[in-house]
């Protein structure tokens, strides 16, 4: 074994306290940011123009997406959750979310659409099927760069960015304002956000 190289070590370590500071923050504030985020993303043309979107239920003090849902009820949006893909290392799949679908927690602790609802296929999407995707952040920087959980699970999930052709859904990253760092090291993996959405601001990756 190896021992890792020094840049590992200080992303783990700033993953560690972009964690901690977010959940310090107290149920009011959360609530505050969680109405502010909503008024940012409903003004972006990506979930304007969305008819099949991505959400994501929060955890462990991240800012908490669901204040845009009844905007996206009205509109008439069909709203998906990722889900850890059965019998595949770290991929997600999109499981619809309604008033009514079954809810489970998985092996993080996340409560998500139930095994068996996600196994019918009409019920699922893959995150190529998908108009926008809100992305979970622990970090971010001005140019839209960011730091997940480090599972990897969104950067395998959506490789297919890469490729020169075929769709490609809108990311829009969300996370708190504090968890905006000056610059995060660009890994050779890392898909680029088409932007960043905060309590406080939208970030714009550089063309
Ligand atoms: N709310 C939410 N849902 C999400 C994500 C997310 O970041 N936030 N994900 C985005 O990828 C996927 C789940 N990925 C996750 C990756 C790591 C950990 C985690 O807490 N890991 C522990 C240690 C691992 C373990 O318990 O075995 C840790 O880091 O302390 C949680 C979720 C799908 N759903
Ligand atoms: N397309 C991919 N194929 C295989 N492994 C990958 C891919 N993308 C990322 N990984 C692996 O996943 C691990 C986690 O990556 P990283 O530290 O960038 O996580 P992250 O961006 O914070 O995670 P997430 O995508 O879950 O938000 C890395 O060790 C990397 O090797």
């Amino acid at each position: 074994m190896s021992s890792p190289a020094p840049d590992v070590l200080d992303k783990r370590a700033l993953r560690r306290q972009l964690r901690r500071q977010r959940r310090a923050l107290s149920p009011r504030q959360q609530k505050r940011a969680s109405h502010r985020l909503a008024a940012h993303l409903a003004a972006l043309p990506e979930l304007r123009r969305a008819r099949r979107l991505s959400l994501y239920l929060s955890v462990q003090g991240e800012i908490d997406p669901l204040a845009l849902l009844p905007w996206l009820r009205r509109r008439r949006v069909a709203v998906y959750l990722p889900v850890l893909r059965p019998f595949t290392d770290n991929r997600l799949w999109f499981v619809r979310f309604d008033a009514d679908t079954p809810m489970v927690k998985n092996r993080f602790g996340i409560p998500e659409p139930h095994p068996r609802f996600g196994a019918r296929a009409r019920n699922r999407l893959p995150a190529w099927a998908l108009d926008t995707l809100i992305v979970p952040l622990v970090g971010f920087d001005k140019n839209a760069n960011r730091m997940g959980m480090g599972g990897g699970f969104y950067d395998r999930t959506l490789a297919f960015m890469r490729r020169p052709y075929g769709p490609k859904p809108a990311l829009i990253g969300v996370a708190h304002e504090l968890q905006k760092v000056d610059c995060l090291p660009l890994e050779p993996w890392d898909v680029p956000l088409s932007a960043v959405a905060t309590d406080e601001a939208i970030y714009r990756a550089r063309a």
